[in-house]
């Protein structure tokens, strides 16, 4: 049996605000299996950010609990990393390509950091990139350094929050494949949100689906499309047609016509 790399039990976040206390997420639970990608879906504001910040242990949960492989996550475990949506952001301007991506592996002999950072470079296609700055590059080929970083640091769990949203569709279908490539090449296991229900069926093992404020889980939906996908034949099937409209009637809360496992 594939162990479980990711186990969350019963989660809760109240923020204080000066309006009172807000709930964003409420008895949320699920797991995610060593190697799987998990996509998440939910309506605008559900508090998807709020799930993945208190996983990245960036917020300590009101309720429950997170553990990645058997250990309970207080604080920001070290074999995680985050792909944020804003890339221009994310990356260090003052530093090239190659120092972003060997940035977190400071603790590392420096051949190593050279080597890891080259070959995750090599991955995302900018194994040339290394000596320019972020600034010189399109905000995809910064996207790709943000997700070599991440790749580079070998993490356990690789959380992404909307990581292509900033990009435009060509370039978006370049990195959704890139992404399945190192992610099969790899054998990492990821948790991405997105809020495009397509994207989650291209991507997803499975997606979750979350209700509105405060989130908790509606669905999971098993993806059964198979390891090799694109962008024309699998959007184009029946399968992937299928899956997107029971994505979709969830979100807006048409019952299903079969029950779907919470
Ligand atoms: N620091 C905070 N203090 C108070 N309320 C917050 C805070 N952060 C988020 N919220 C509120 O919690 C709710 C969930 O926010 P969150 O960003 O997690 O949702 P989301 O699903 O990621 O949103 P989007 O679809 O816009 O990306 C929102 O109503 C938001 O206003």
């Amino acid at each position: 049996m594939t162990p479980t790399m990711l186990q969350v039990t019963d989660l809760g976040h109240t923020y204080q605000s000066k309006d009172g206390p807000y709930d964003a997420i409420d008895a949320l639970g699920f797991t995610v299996a060593a190697g799987e990608l998990v996509c998440v879906v939910g309506p605008s504001g559900c508090g998807k950010s709020t799930l993945l910040r208190t996983v990245a242990g960036l917020i300590r949960p009101s309720r429950g609990s997170v553990s990645l492989h058997g250990t309970p996550v207080d604080g920001v475990p070290e074999d995680l990393a985050v792909v944020f949506q804003d890339y221009s952001r994310s990356l260090f301007p003052w530093l090239t390509v190659q120092r972003n991506v060997e940035f977190p592996l400071r603790g590392l002999p420096r051949a190593e950091r050279a080597a890891r950072a080259a070959e995750a470079l090599a991955a995302v296609g900018l194994e040339r990139a290394g000596r320019k700055y972020p600034w010189q590059l399109s905000g995809g080929m910064q996207q790709r350094v943000a997700i070599a970083r991440a790749l580079a640091y070998r993490p356990a769990l690789l959380l992404m929050d909307e990581p292509f949203a900033s990009v435009d569709a060509q370039t978006r279908f370049e990195l959704e494949d890139l992404l399945l490539r190192v992610r099969r090449e790899q054998d990492t296991t990821i948790l991405l949100v997105t809020h495009d229900i397509d994207e989650s069926v291209y991507l997803g093992d499975r997606v979750l689906v979350l209700s509105k404020s405060p989130a908790s889980v509606v669905a999971q939906l098993p993806v059964d499309l198979g390891e090799h996908r694109d962008q024309i034949t699998t959007r184009a099937s029946d399968e992937f047609v299928e899956l997107r409209a029971k994505v979709a009637g969830l979100l807006q809360g048409v019952p299903q016509t079969e029950p779907v496992a919470p």
